[in-house]
């Protein structure tokens, strides 16, 4: 488990972390959210006890992670795939890490082989790729065999068959009960990985959340254009849908206007067959809903222009 109590961070002027509070459970993947800025990196450079905080704590599995006396076998870590020793080998480089923490070198074989780099292990890491040095800085968090993993930005550099790679491996690690926390910008892969979803801007906490709570948050409507359009809101109504007109006429403001309606509480097929049942032709059936992506920019976008709200700014449309 990964706690985050009331952290501030701060870089000189900069407020960096602002009293940020949530914690990572076991058994989960947790995406860590939010734009170019918002403050992850300081957060998990907090977690490994990299800076220290002005107020507040971030603890592995209970205690300050200076404090752990494994650490490498409590918690995994990759900060930058990017900061390694490009002269070594990979072996080397796992080996090196491997016997300055009491680890053999068949567990160096082994984390090689799960990440898939175990024919290019006695290849230099200066000709890697950013995708196998992911893979190599991976290997380097697996190697203690720890419960709690974190990965700042893995999806970086990825091609789309080393982020199905990465997933993978997150899911395989959570469904044996460790705790899995990642950080991205990127909404639309985070999605289709993380259960849970811990979303910050400027520092603060946005949102703490499952991934299809807050798809569910962001579900739209359908566009509805008819032939007899009222009738349709009239009959849409009687289903228990909520129908509103798209664009009302200033004249008429009562009735839909020719933008259609837009209706909620009924997906397409069921207002389909009841258009069908009335006899009313329909001109278009268009299901609306914002995508992971559009409802990160919308959560985040609002954390940037209102600041000051709460974590439960009202975000929903
Ligand atoms: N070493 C540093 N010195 C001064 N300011 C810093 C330092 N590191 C980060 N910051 C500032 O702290 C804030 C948070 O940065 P951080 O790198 O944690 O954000 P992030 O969410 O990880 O962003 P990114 O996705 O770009 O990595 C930013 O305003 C950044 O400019």
């Amino acid at each position: 488990m990964i706690e985050v109590r009331g952290l501030t961070m701060r870089y000189g002027g900069t407020l960096a972390v602002d009293d940020l509070t949530f914690t990572v459970k076991p058994g989960l993947v947790t995406g860590f959210l939010g734009p170019n800025g918002a403050g992850k990196s300081t957060t998990m450079r907090a977690v490994l006890g990299l800076e220290i905080p002005a107020a507040g704590a971030a603890l592995v599995d209970g205690r300050p992670y200076a404090s752990l006396r494994r650490p490498m076998h409590t918690m995994g870590a990759l900060l930058d795939a990017g900061a390694v020793h490009g002269g070594r080998t990979a072996r080397a480089h796992l080996g090196c890490l491997a016997r300055s923490n009491g680890i053999g070198p068949r567990r160096v074989a082994a984390v090689l082989d799960q990440v898939g780099l175990e024919d290019v292990a006695d290849r230099r890491i200066s000709g890697f790729s950013l995708g196998m040095k992911q893979r190599l800085g991976i290997a380097a968090a697996l190697l203690g065999d720890p419960p709690v993993l974190m990965f700042d930005e893995p999806l970086n550099g990825l091609d789309p068959e080393g982020i199905r790679w990465i997933r993978d491996l997150l899911r395989s690690l959570a469904a044996q009960d460790r705790t899995v926390l990642l950080s991205s910008h990127l909404m639309n892969e985070l999605a289709l990985t993380a259960d849970h979803v811990v979303v910050i801007g400027r520092g603060r906490l946005i949102s703490d959340t499952t991934t299809d709570a807050l798809a569910e948050r962001f579900q739209r409507d359908v566009l509805v254009r008819a032939t007899r359009s009222e009738r349709l809101a009239e009959i849409l109504r009687a289903h228990g849908a909520t129908v509103t007109a798209e664009h009302v006429d200033p004249t008429t403001p009562d009735r839909p206007g020719d933008g259609g309606l837009s209706v909620r509480g009924l997906d397409a097929a069921g207002i389909g067959d009841l258009a069908l049942r009335a006899g009313i032709a329909l001109r278009e059936l268009t299901p609306r809903s914002a995508s992971l992506e559009e409802a990160f920019m919308e959560l985040t976008a609002d954390s940037v222009e209102y600041g000051s709200r709460p974590a439960t700014a009202e975000v929903a449309r």
